[in-house]
């Protein structure tokens, strides 16, 4: 009794789970699945579509290469028996996957199977006669959405810039390959502010039914704005990663006139990011070309609707000194600051820079931060990736830095932001002295040290002339000596007053 009970357990268990692994990890199921879908299918008629590779102009069919890549995307590809694998010249690591021409490739939408086969250079779609009307222009739409989507992501970004305005020019927009290598993630703001400016960007990229219905163009526009260095261009770069858009970036002083501004903006393609950097500066110019209502019509003008799905982007310092018209919702949708760096920032930027989650240092930058010191981040990451090969040395560096800007007074830039007179006053955040101590000044020192080495210019900026902590940089081209500049106008900018002193980045 206890043998036919331990019999039938043995049966159950073979039954319901044995054979159905068995079959469903062997070619044996796979085998018998198929038989089962083709004796399915034999009780169904069929309709065929044909979608062959060239026309009759042997001009290249479109639809068979989004076919190529919406099949390539499939789950299912992988299951196939047999398929041809390629990689092409411009993206080695890249494979393509073209099914053979005996294979016939399963899909599934809105619940119908659908089989794709490949006869010679022509797709074929074979889907129930019934269901024909139901699912097949849906289908195909999806398979181009599917596509161009995949097509998008993977193609390479361009940056334009405008040129000078030259009647022999065809087109103001000249392009070249963007290998920018920031991206939103390595941005130095809030991972909250990362996170919610990305899911700002996906729903944008979702929208245009929305646009649409509501009358609108199908555009978003973002201000970015915060003192000199604190990575608004970086981050700009990583928007356009992240949105696999092309960059237009406007170079105001090339603009001849109003017209110009209009004929630039004609001239973008969809699917692109516009970028107009430093537009308080320009705006406050005296001889500037454009006028207000130039630029006030070339961000939401009815030219604007010229083209869809762009993102604009406009970068400032200070927005106090903009238009309010300028700001306007629909004009600025979006507004991301970009302030000075605290501690977390900090300990981002030594994280990333110098592999360092924790320091016996950590503690005496933080007390420094707490008395409302602070750098731009393009300064601590200047001065890390100076001292990398030692963080203890960078730390002081920065501590050195830090304290030249706060220490002497004890005034934080916050306090100086209520009180502008204190700004121009050359209080803390002005520009140093070049005989201060700290190894920025060390930098700004080094134009004194100007050697002249053939036709390349040294500087050669010496650790022991100030803190003696500072690392020792030769500097040949002409590109690290503008850097060196950019950090003087850096300074000069803030004595300015121009910066907007608002504290932690938010979303406004
Ligand atoms: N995540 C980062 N990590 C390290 N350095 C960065 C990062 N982002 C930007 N930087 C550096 O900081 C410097 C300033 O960045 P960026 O040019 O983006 O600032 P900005 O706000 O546009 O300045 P400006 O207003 O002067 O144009 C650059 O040299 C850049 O390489
Ligand atoms: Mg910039």
């Amino acid at each position: 009794m206890i043998l036919i009970i331990l019999l039938f357990f043995l049966s159950l268990v073979l039954t319901f789970w044995l054979v159905p692994r068995v079959l469903s990890r062997t070619s044996i199921g796979h085998f018998l699945h198929s038989r089962w879908r083709f004796i399915e299918e034999c009780f169904h008629t069929h309709q065929f579509y044909k979608i062959p590779k060239f026309n009759q102009h042997m001009q290249q069919n479109q639809l068979f290469h989004r076919v190529v890549t919406y099949l390539n995307s499939l789950p299912s590809a992988g299951d196939l028996n047999s398929v041809n694998l390629f990689s092409c010249n411009n993206n080695p690591n890249e494979i393509t996957l073209v099914i053979n021409n005996d294979q016939v490739f399963p899909d599934v939408f809105l619940g119908s199977r659908v089989y794709w086969t490949l006869d010679n250079d022509c797709f074929v779609l074979k889907m129930r006669r019934k269901e024909k009307r139901r699912i097949l222009s849906s289908y195909l739409q999806h398979v181009c959405k599917i596509a161009d989507e995949i097509e998008q992501k993977g193609k390479e970004i361009k940056l334009y810039i405008n040129a000078e305005n030259e009647p022999e020019r065809n087109g103001r927009w000249i392009s070249t390959p963007f290998k920018h290598p920031a991206t939103i993630d390595t941005a130095m703001i809030e991972t909250d502010l990362k996170n919610k400016v990305k899911a700002d960007l996906e729903s944008f990229l979702k929208a245009k039914p929305y646009y649409h219905r509501l009358g609108r163009v199908w555009k978003r526009s973002y201000l970015l704005y915060g003192p000199s260095g604190t990575g608004k261009s970086s981050f700009i770069a990583g928007m356009a990663k992240f949105l696999c858009y092309d960059v237009y970036d406007v170079d105001m002083s090339k603009v001849t006139d109003d017209a110009d501004l209009k004929l630039l903006l004609l001239q973008t393609t969809c699917k692109s990011m516009i970028v107009v950097e430093d537009l308080d500066r320009y705006m406050l110019e005296k001889s500037k070309s454009v006028s207000l209502s130039g630029i006030l019509n070339f961000m939401d003008g009815i030219i604007s609707s010229c083209g869809e799905e762009r993102v604009m982007i406009f970068t400032v310092s200070n927005k106090e000194q903009v238009d309010p018209a300028v700001l306007r919702p629909g004009r600025i949708d979006f507004r991301i600051h970009f302030p000075f760096c605290d501690f977390s920032a900090f300990k981002n930027i030594a994280n990333s820079h110098l592999g360092i989650k924790e320091h016996k240092l950590f503690p005496q930058v933080e007390e420094i931060f707490q008395t409302g010191a602070s750098l731009t981040p393009a300064e601590i990451g200047e001065i890390m990736v100076s001292n990398r090969g030692s963080p203890t040395r960078a730390l002081k560096t920065v501590i050195n830095a830090l304290n030249t800007h706060s220490g002497k007074t004890g005034t934080s830039h916050k306090a100086i932001t209520h009180d502008p007179g204190h700004v121009s006053s050359g209080l803390p955040r002005g520009p140093r002295n070049l005989s201060q101590s700290g190894s920025i000044d060390g930098l700004v020192d080094a134009p004194s040290k100007l050697m002249h080495n053939g036709s390349s210019r040294s500087v050669e900026v010496d650790a022991s002339d100030h803190s003696g902590t500072f690392c020792t940089e030769n500097f040949h081209t002409g590109k690290e000596l503008k850097n060196l500049y950019g950090l003087l106008k850096n300074r000069s900018r803030r004595r300015d007053g121009s910066v907007d002193f608002e504290g932690e980045g938010k979303v406004g």
